[in-house]
């Protein structure tokens, strides 16, 4: 049976402020579209955002005003919905295309593989005829083989009801991770083309509106901010951002502000624009956590007028696609938390550690190498969620391992020397993972930006934990969530939550795995995910090692994934009862 999303949480909430034009925004939604299962906070799916459009749509619209739905990428891998199929992403993308999207971008992950941003040039841009726009994405086209734009590079349009002539951009930060068969130019480049100059020079522009995948704290959007602003000084410009999975605004002047809406489906970022022709614009953001009290409050509406039939269609058809997918199935069940930073590393209840201590240990072995040792090195990014105590399902596997990299290795390498990798990839600023944080957020001196196991005490963070109905007594009892901290102060949640802490975790961690394991070897199989070996190479220099990767690496393990090891490692240790 289908499991039902758990019962909305009251909670003290912040209302909307409706403006002349108002936006409802997603990002980096990875494939949650059926919303969190097991986290009523979040727990909301694209059906119910369906209505939820809807509902705000007919009640500014009512008022005259105008609406427009945003989604700036990174729509895929992160979940079972999207990766258990075969090919990944065809549940999805029809999921999807029932949200009436007014502009939309690309993220990284839509062109990490071939497969990937082919699908999104044959289906995703044709479902969402004209409202795709890809300012700094060409691909080669697969029939034709020519370099083409992705997708159309701007879009000039007038809103429904007042007629606001917009200017929209749709960008992707300076990406470099692509697949061979797209081009992603530096946003810094873009801008120099004519046709963007042109674009920012036609003077029937009442708003610029800048969608990307890209953090609204960003030399990429400051650069595009400084050249519109450069031209344009009394045009407003509105930006909406994604890629580092937080809440977030930033002003960069009194006309010109910039808003990041989270993450898997757990935040609907509003945003609403008052006074667009006047010299004082006024901006209201607010992030909304994705739950049915939270959506039905602000739409006015109670259990039964919220719904439409369309977003109850959507509901549906999702819970028929998990069915479809088997995405409920039960491969074990986890004693216990394990998170990825809500506490140190290394601890017990630490993801991270028990890859190291127990996983790789248990499971890592390539039958061709016998007994010979191996030092594995993976990337924290490489884990995407916390797993929770309880049934571990198909569903499971994705969220925590969503990719398909496998594993290599240098046979034979001095240990001395190996040991001393992760140390090197450790100092670097956070590569290979998603940084928590704005990295423009000042945090600490950058010497300790590098892997440090100090808390994290005011960040903009998420919660990840099942929760409790929070009322008991008189005062109300806060839930754990958001409690965001951006440009305009700490009210941008719509949800009054108490914080949480979270703790910094390294780019990599790393496991001696040996038959011997109180044996300091001499030499092991350096063993690593591939998706790392440009960063583990460079880093092998430093350590002193003459290796070419490119001639002496090997596939380790043929034809295992991290998500199989992880799986096959559940299916073994954590029975359920
Ligand atoms: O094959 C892959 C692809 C990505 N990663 C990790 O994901 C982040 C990027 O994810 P965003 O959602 O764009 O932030 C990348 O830095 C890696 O940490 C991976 O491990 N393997
Ligand atoms: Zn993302
Ligand atoms: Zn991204």
């Amino acid at each position: 049976a289908q499991p039902s999303a758990p019962d909305p949480i009251p909670a003290p909430l912040r209302g909307l402020e409706f403006g002349q034009l108002n936006f409802l925004h997603t990002t980096d939604t990875h494939g949650w579209l059926a919303g969190h299962l097991q986290e009523p906070s979040y727990a909301a799916d694209w059906g119910d955002y369906v209505s939820f459009a809807t509902r705000i749509r007919e009640k500014v619209e009512a008022r005259g005003q105008d609406l427009l739905v945003i989604d700036t990428g990174d729509r895929v891998e992160g979940n079972g919905l999207y990766d258990s199929s075969e090919p990944k992403g065809v549940y999805i993308s029809e999921i999807l295309r029932h949200q009436p999207i007014d502009l939309l971008t690309s993220g990284n992950h839509e062109l990490y593989k071939q497969n990937t941003s082919e699908a999104e040039f044959f289906t995703t841009i044709p479902n969402f005829r004209g409202n795709y726009i890809a300012s700094n994405i060409d691909i080669f086209h697969p029939g034709t083989k020519e370099l083409v734009p992705l997708a159309p590079r701007y879009k000039k349009f007038t809103t429904k009801l007042q007629g606001i002539r917009i200017t929209a951009f749709g960008f992707l930060f300076d990406f470099t991770g692509n697949n061979n068969r797209t081009v992603v130019q530096p946003v810094e480049e873009t801008i120099k083309e004519d046709w963007f100059q042109e674009a920012i020079r036609d003077k029937d522009v009442d708003l610029f509106l800048v969608i990307g995948h890209v953090p609204v704290k960003s030399q990429e959007y400051q650069a595009i901010f400084r050249a519109i602003r450069s031209l344009r000084w009394g045009v407003p410009i509105q930006f909406f951002g994604g890629h580092l999975h937080i809440r977030d605004y930033a002003r960069y002047d009194a006309k010109a502000v910039g808003l990041a809406s989270g993450r898997f489906m757990e935040t609907i970022g509003f945003l609403s624009i008052d006074g667009l022709s006047t010299s004082t614009p006024v901006f209201k953001r607010r992030y909304i956590d994705n739950n049915l009290f939270s959506l039905r409050h602000h739409s006015g509406l109670d259990e039964d007028g919220f719904p439409t039939e369309q977003g109850r269609n959507v509901s549906r058809l999702i819970a028929e696609s998990r069915s479809a997918l088997h995405l409920d199935e039960v491969h074990g069940c986890a004693p216990r938390d394990l998170w990825m930073s809500r506490v140190k590393y290394p601890s017990n209840d630490s993801i991270y550690t028990w890859l190291e201590s127990q996983v790789l240990v248990d499971s890592l072995k390539d039958e061709s190498r016998g007994d010979t040792p191996a030092l594995a090195i993976l990337n924290t990014g490489a884990i995407r969620f916390d797993i929770f105590q309880g049934p571990f399902t198909q569903d499971t596997t994705f969220i925590v391992s969503p990719f398909t990299s496998g594993f290599r290795y240098v046979k034979d390498v001095p240990y001395d020397q190996a040991q001393l990798i992760v140390g090197i990839l450790n100092k670097q600023p956070q590569i290979l993972r998603t940084p928590r944080y704005s990295p423009f957020t000042p945090l600490a001196p950058p010497e300790q930006l590098a892997y440090s196991n100090d808390i994290v005490a005011d960040l903009t963070v998420g919660a990840s934990k099942p929760q409790q109905a929070p009322l008991s007594g008189q005062e109300p009892e806060l839930i754990p969530g958001y409690t965001t901290k951006d440009d305009a102060g700490t009210d941008g949640d719509d949800t009054v939550h108490s914080p949480i802490s979270f703790y910094r975790v390294p780019n990599c961690i790393q496991a001696l795995v040996a038959a011997n394991a109180s044996a300091v070897p001499e030499t092991v199989d350096l063993v690593y995910i591939d998706f790392i070996e440009r960063h583990v190479a460079l880093a092998a220099k430093f350590a002193g090692l003459d290796v070419n990767f490119a001639q002496e690496s090997e596939v380790y393990m043929p034809s295992m994934t991290l998500t199989d090891l992880l799986l096959d490692w559940v299916k073994t240790h954590w029975k359920c009862e």
